[in-house]
């Protein structure tokens, strides 16, 4: 680096120093604390964005959310060039800059980097980073931090894109580097043509297709609100009511609402009442938009104030993934001149199709989907089940290596992938193909490959996606619901002195170390008929978390209760006995 650089870089750090005492970590998906101890982080990262877009010669991006956590917390997440999360080979450079403990340090890191990096700085180099925030209070001058941290590498701009949800910044650094439309209004047209384009060739099949009730979205009371109701406004046949949506009164972000709490704790959020409320199709969306959830509450349900309360069904990210794996795979029947239905598992996952071959298709699970959902896409799908680390990173770049990858996280982060060459074959389907149903078929996935967000999980699009599926399969959401029953699960946490003691087989399913953990946990699950158990520390929390299914809630409730007390005793639990 030139001592220029060196001089800008150190001036501009020392305005951001490091708050006492506070150890940062990047995580299973960024930077997350309370908003206060960020400046540094987030200056430094706009730092390492310029770089990393310095290095790539490619626009990189940079979100300043926390997501579902509460409104005093903010956080930053990365995003690569491809639109993907930041590459896993920079994530120990994040560390390592977020922690520096001084401006010396800190240049040295940079230093360190450029070098391994053979990023060429100065006047000639040219980066870009695109930053945006969600609603915080706290992510204006966040925001600015970040800012600060991508000019002080010479050779790099900064354009704020203002308020979007995560989803859309993503999707904007993909679409800035491929050379296509990139703004706000290219994303909501891209999305709504896409969903019209699909209820037209829904028409051209069948006829009518409306939905009988609107659908009742949940926006936590953030970004999600006000971009749910500019998209509505370009597609009128989508049905839509928003609530939570932060306006006055409307109550706090991610404050009793919004797709994480609906997802754990199973019960109404905010805004939403019995029995006004009953039988109708709700979604849940968290505070920036990445994650989606359906639910709704049946007619037969208990009251959620009396009682141990579960009134309300979940429709997770396990049955989001599977309507999307029955809808993909109904298309390629038509394509390959199929009749076999879906029903029947021995031929549908080998959707071999004329003009292209074997078109490979798997969803992609970690290992806290339910297994109801595992064995639903596997048998009666025909689908290829591939699992992954906890953490959209692993899924994406999983569902990457196959024609079409379906990913979801069971609270609801996922969307649906398709490969290049396979997309082209499809483009040139649509118009190529003889029959007329097949050209349709192709001019479907071509929509869905357009709608349904290729950089990251989007609520957003995945409403859409869900909203046409249901039509064409003219389902109602207890319909949708009835593909398979989730098996009774719980997820709990347990408090350790340290959290890193807990480490895991690559597949999440087992503890490693301390072994005598795994032993006891396995004798636990010994008791449970059909029982399934495991532990993790958390990328997000300082915590473990316990998983646990199995035949009944109560065995479910118990075993996961047992292993949490398991956890505690061999692995430094800390506070009260769970
Ligand atoms: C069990 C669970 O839901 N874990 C979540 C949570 O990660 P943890 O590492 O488990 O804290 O937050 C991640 C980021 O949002 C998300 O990707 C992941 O699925
Ligand atoms: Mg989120």
């Amino acid at each position: 680096m030139e001592l220029e650089d060196k001089d800008l870089l150190r001036k501009q750090a020392a305005l951001f120093p490091l708050p006492k005492g506070v150890k940062f970590s990047y995580g299973t998906a960024g930077f997350r604390t309370d908003a206060a101890l960020l400046p540094s982080t987030v200056f430094r990262m706009g730092v390492l964005a310029a770089l990393r877009s310095l290095c790539t010669k490619r626009a990189t991006g940079l979100m300043i959310t926390a997501s579902h956590n509460p409104v005093h917390e903010n956080g930053v997440k990365l995003a690569d060039p491809s639109g993907g999360m930041l590459n896993v080979a920079w994530e120990p450079y994040s560390d390592m800059l977020a922690n520096a403990p001084d401006v010396e340090n800190f240049l040295q890191i940079v230093e360190h980097i450029v070098k391994m990096e053979n990023i060429q700085s100065g006047n000639a180099a040219s980066g870009e980073v695109l930053l945006a925030r969600d609603t915080r209070p706290s992510g204006e001058a966040l925001v600015s931090a970040a800012r600060q941290g991508v000019e002080a590498v010479r050779g790099t701009v900064a354009h704020d894109m203002g308020v979007l949800t995560t989803p859309q910044l993503h999707w904007m650094v993909r679409s800035f580097n491929n050379g296509v439309p990139a703004s706000e209004s290219d994303y909501f047209h891209q999305l709504s043509d896409s969903f019209r384009m699909l209820v037209e060739l829904w028409h051209a099949n069948t006829g009518d297709l409306t939905h009988s009730e609107e659908l009742i979205v949940d926006a936590a009371n953030g970004v999600g609100a006000s971009k749910l109701t500019r998209l509505q406004h370009l597609t009128t046949s989508l049905g839509l009511q928003v609530r939570n949506s932060g306006n006055e009164g409307e109550g706090l972000l991610n404050d009793g609402v919004g797709a994480d709490f609906v997802q754990k704790e199973k019960v109404l959020p905010h805004g939403f009442q019995l029995p006004a409320d009953v039988g109708k199709r709700c979604a849940s969306i968290d505070g920036d938009a990445d994650r989606l959830v359906y639910f709704y509450i049946p007619e037969k349900h208990e009251d959620r104030y009396s009682g141990p309360v579960c009134t309300l069904h979940l429709l997770d990210g396990d049955k989001i993934a599977a309507i999307f794996g029955l809808f993909i795979i109904g298309q390629l029947h038509i394509l390959a001149g199929s009749n076999s239905s879906v029903s029947d598992a021995t031929t549908a996952h080998k959707a071999v199709v004329p003009g292209y071959g074997e078109v490979k298709v798997a969803v992609v699970q970690t290992a806290y989907a339910n297994g109801a959902s595992t064995n639903y896409i596997k048998q009666v799908l025909g689908l290829e089940v591939a699992t992954t680390p906890t953490g959209v990173k692993h899924l994406h770049k999983k569902a990457e290596q196959y024609d079409i990858g379906i990913y979801f996280e069971a609270n609801g982060h996922g969307t649906i992938l398709f490969n290049e060459i396979f997309s082209q074959w499809l483009q040139d389907a649509s118009v190529q193909q003889k029959e007329a149903e097949h050209r349709q078929a192709a001019k479907r996935l071509v929509a869905v490959n357009e709608m349904v967000n290729q950089a990251v999980g989007d609520a957003l699009s995945g409403i859409l996606m869900v909203e046409v599926v249901l039509r064409y399969q003219g389902w109602s959401v207890e319909q949708w619901d009835s593909m398979y029953k989730d098996l009774p699960s719980r997820q709990l946490k347990v408090k350790v002195k340290d959290r890193a003691v807990i480490i895991t087989t690559p597949d999440e399913t087992r503890v490693a170390s301390p072994s005598s953990l795994q032993e006891a946990i396995d004798t636990e699950v010994g008791k449970y008929k059909g029982g399934r158990a495991f532990v993790r520390p958390s990328g997000t929390e300082d915590v473990v978390r316990v998983y646990a299914e199995a035949s009944s809630q109560q065995s479910a409730d118990a075993l996961a209760q047992a292993v949490c007390v398991l956890v505690y005793h061999l692995a430094g639990g800390v506070g009260p006995e769970p």
